[in-house]
């Protein structure tokens, strides 16, 4: 196979677990795929010990949903399925279902570039069965990544207290598409630019860089390479210092940044990519301040990540750019978010909506059941706490007590002081048709910074972070509640 011949072929309708489509099946045969039904996607705990995480992927999901269908290929794929007695795994009129099954559904999202919180939905869907459970798998896959790798990025340009982050991970990211959804995620989470031309091109993104070791080394001498660089570039020189000996790589770099200055052009600065960075970046600061060159940045890289850079800010390095890639775009320290995609509530044969709970052992296994809205209160321009609650009881009080999901004994008043309030799932499919206009990702990138300004530094800090209050409106806890004693059978006992 050719992966520059349209790998995907026109369709992802076969981007799911094999276990989606012998579910799918099983409804269709017993009667249930039209049944309608509310799926839920959220996850459990903030990645990275972090306080907060921001929303990526939803343009993904709105253009995997607006192109679901299943195309030839992948119809004549299932059909050919066989059981290991050598029947087929789907009956012929299954396949013809399929392959008129477009997207119907209603989904309700939190935008992009929106800080979140754990147990609250990212997504909703709501619509027949079989439709949600097919969307199950591809929407954990779009949501997971682009949402922990925004975060990642959030964290890593907080560290770096308004400095530019240029994004370099492509060389090191997971593939192919997890290095374009990451150059992505990394920008919205707030990343100047990235060095992926693609990503560039496919989203808009800026592309940025330097130069690299490769270069200095096919010439004789790093000097000539400089000057090389110089006068193929001069509008855009930054010039890697640390091949040979990172000093007098900087005295380089100060030559042909003088030769530059008599042409009428200005070198951008240096990157050093080795060693200790403080120590480094400050002896190019003074060297480069003596030199005449003030405006000159001091661009770093090598294994950054929000961590070093803190470190390093605390050193006073003087680092005014920060090449990150491995460690963002790889999600380093935590390489998978794990939010999840459950069933709410399902409409019984009289249309009435029936609230569906999971018991688990572990209470923060127990989902969430009904049809939610999510509100955000807050005051004098900080957000104070997040509720859930039941659709219907959405603006009825001006006073509500929010119940921590997993700790009943946590629990906080709303009152009328807190007046304003903000909406977070917005609508963006009404029976399958798109309702929302998704922002340029320049706006998504300016939406997170706005949404962690309304956030309490507490809750922003890298380690320790104070945990932002969100909690089940009581109605909402106590049906909760019921469902699981129900299920549990603890009336008969
Ligand atoms: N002053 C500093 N404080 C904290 N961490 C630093 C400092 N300077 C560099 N680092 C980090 O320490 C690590 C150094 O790693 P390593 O020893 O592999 O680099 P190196 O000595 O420069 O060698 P290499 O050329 O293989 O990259 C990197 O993650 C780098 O970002
Ligand atoms: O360190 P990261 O955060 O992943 O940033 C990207 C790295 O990629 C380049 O290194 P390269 O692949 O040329 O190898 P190197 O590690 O030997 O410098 C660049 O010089 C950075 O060090
Ligand atoms: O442009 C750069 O300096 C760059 C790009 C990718 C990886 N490392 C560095």
């Amino acid at each position: 196979m050719k992966i520059t011949k349209d790998l995907y072929q026109g369709s992802l309708a076969l981007l799911t677990d094999f276990y989606q489509l012998t579910m799918a099946y099983a409804y269709w045969k017993s009667g249930k795929a039209e049944q309608e039904a509310i799926f839920n996607l959220f996850f459990r705990k903030n990645p990275f010990q972090s306080g907060f995480t921001i929303a990526a992927g939803l343009e993904y999901v709105i253009d995997f949903c607006n192109s679901f269908a299943f195309n030839k290929g992948d119809l004549d794929y299932l059909s050919e399925m066989k059981n290991s007695d050598g029947t087929v795994v789907f009956e012929t009129d299954f396949i013809e279902y399929l392959s008129e099954m477009r997207f119907t559904c209603d989904l309700e999202a939190v935008e992009e570039g929106t800080v979140i919180f754990p147990h609250t939905p990212l997504i909703k869907v709501k619509g027949p069965l079989i439709q949600c459970q097919l969307l199950e798998t591809a929407l954990l896959n779009i949501t997971n990544f682009q949402t922990l790798i925004a975060t990642k990025a959030a964290r890593v340009v907080f560290a770096a207290k308004g400095d530019a982050v240029l994004e370099f991970g492509l060389r090191r990211a997971q593939g192919i598409d997890g290095a374009l959804a990451a150059s992505r995620a990394s920008f919205i989470g707030g990343c100047s630019a990235t060095s992926n031309v693609m990503a560039g091109k496919l989203f808009g993104i800026p592309v940025s860089g330097t130069h690299a070791h490769s270069w200095i080394m096919s010439f004789d001498t790093e000097l000539e390479a400089f000057y090389a660089y110089a006068e193929a570039f001069p509008e855009k020189c930054v010039f890697l210092v640390d091949t040979y000996d990172t000093i007098n790589g900087i005295k380089n770099a100060i030559e042909v940044g003088k030769f530059l200055r008599e042409k009428g052009k200005e070198m951008v600065g240096v990157r050093i990519d080795s060693g200790d960075l403080a120590y480094y970046s400050n002896i190019a600061r003074e060297m480069l301040d003596e030199a005449g060159f003030p405006e000159a940045k001091v661009v770093a890289s090598n294994d950054l990540d929000e961590h070093i850079i803190t470190s390093l800010k605390a050193q006073e390095a003087s680092i005014d750019v920060w090449g990150v890639g491995t460690k963002l775009v790889t999600a380093y320290d935590q390489p998978a978010l794990g939010a999840v995609y459950k069933l709410a509530a399902i409409k019984d044969q009289n249309g009435n909506w029936e609230p569906k709970v999971k018991v688990s052992q572990q209470s923060i296994k127990i989902n969430i059941p009904g049809d939610h809205d999510v509100i955000r209160f807050s005051k004098n321009g900080k957000a104070v706490a997040d509720m859930i609650c039941l659709k219907e009881d959405l603006a009825k009080k001006n006073t509500y007590t929010i119940i921590d999901p997993i700790d009943p004994t946590k629990r906080k008043k709303i009152n009328g002081e807190y007046i304003e309030q903000t909406i977070l799932l917005k609508s963006i499919f009404e029976n399958g048709t798109l309702v929302y206009d998704p922002p340029a990702i320049e706006k998504i990138k300016e939406n997170t910074q706005k949404n962690l300004q309304f956030f309490d530094k507490t809750h922003k800090r890298l380690v320790n972070p104070h945990i932002y209050p969100v909690g089940l409106e009581e109605k909402l806890y106590q049906l909760r509640t019921d469902l699981v004693f129900k299920m549990k059978n603890y009336d008969n006992e």
